[in-house]
């Protein structure tokens, strides 16, 4: 699979470390205009590093877009004439729907959502992917692809949004825990290499469990809160201070957030 990214910031980057990382592909064009944040993969195998797009199209099957909302619909129109109906064209770009994308390159291309988070860059993104009419039987290959790159499931396209929030941006909310559970371990006492590796391995650990056994939360919840104990004393604490309240009300926001992205 020759692949193209196009677009090579912090989501574009991450994907070209994790494609190389599981040498994924027979050859990888990363255009952008500022091409720092690959110039580590300079000296990669297939790699090649561009600033020109129309390339990038024209040496990829499948190219993906890892542009701003704002800067999408110029860079599209730039290649459309390009973009033929054998590309599998992937959009990663938070709010824009396919419908679109397919008003600039035509619904006649094949033109999937992918949803990644950070994490793919080590092969740990939870990836949320939906397709138009045309790009229903490459499903299964995008699915392959970032397969290697995490875990995938396959989403009808109205719920894109909300799985940006929960995953794209989840990996924000998750981390302002971790950190906050770290600033916590200090004031306890810890030293802050030592507070963020007890917070780190925690989360990984709590992540595991529900992975590994498929118990709900508040089952493993309940094998942690001894009566009259401390958990329970600090969790229902955490309550009275809107700890649930707090996460839902941010995750809406967020959602309210992406719909304007969308509507602008
Ligand atoms: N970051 C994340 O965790 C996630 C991001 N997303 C989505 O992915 C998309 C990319 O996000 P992110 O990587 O954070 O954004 P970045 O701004 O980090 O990356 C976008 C890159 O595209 C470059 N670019 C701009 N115009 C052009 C052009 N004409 N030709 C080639 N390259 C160009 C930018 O260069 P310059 O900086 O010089 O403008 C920049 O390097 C967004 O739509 C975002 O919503 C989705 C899921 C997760
Ligand atoms: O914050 C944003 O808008 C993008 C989409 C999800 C992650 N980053």
């Amino acid at each position: 699979m020759k692949i193209a990214i196009i677009g090579t910031g912090n989501l574009g980057s991450s994907i070209a470390k994790g494609l190389i990382k599981h040498k994924s592909f027979t050859s990888l064009y990363l255009s952008d205009k500022n091409t720092t944040a690959v110039k580590a993969f300079y000296d990669e195998d297939y790699v090649t590093i561009t600033n020109d797009n129309i390339l990038a199209v024209k040496e990829s099957d499948m190219v993906i877009f890892a542009l701003q909302p704002k800067h999408i619909d110029s860079v599209l129109e730039s290649v459309a004439s390009k973009i033929t109906k054998n590309h599998v064209v992937i959009s990663v770009a938070a709010g824009v729907d396919i419908a679109r994308i397919e008003n600039i390159i035509g619904s006649d291309k094949n033109i999937i959502r992918v949803m990644p988070n950070t994490a793919i860059s080590i092969g740990k993104s939870m990836t949320c992917i939906a397709a138009n009419e045309k790009a229903q039987d490459k499903v299964e290959l995008a699915q392959k692809i970032f397969n290697q790159l995490g875990t995938t499931m396959v989403i009808s396209e109205d719920l894109v949004q909300a799985a940006t929030v929960i995953c794209a941006s989840g990996i924000a909310f998750w981390m302002r825990l971790v950190r906050a559970t770290t600033q916590g371990a200090i004031q306890l006492g810890f030293e802050a290499e030592q507070a963020h590796e007890l917070a780190t391995q925690t989360c990984f650990g709590a992540a595991s469990l529900l992975l590994e056994s498929g118990r709900h939360p508040e089952q493993e919840i309940d094998r942690v809160t001894t009566p009259s104990g401390c958990t329970i004393e600090g969790l229902n604490a955490m309550e009275h201070q809107g700890l649930s309240s707090a996460l839902i009300q941010g995750i809406v926001a967020s959602f309210e957030k992406i719909n304007q992205i969308k509507n602008n």
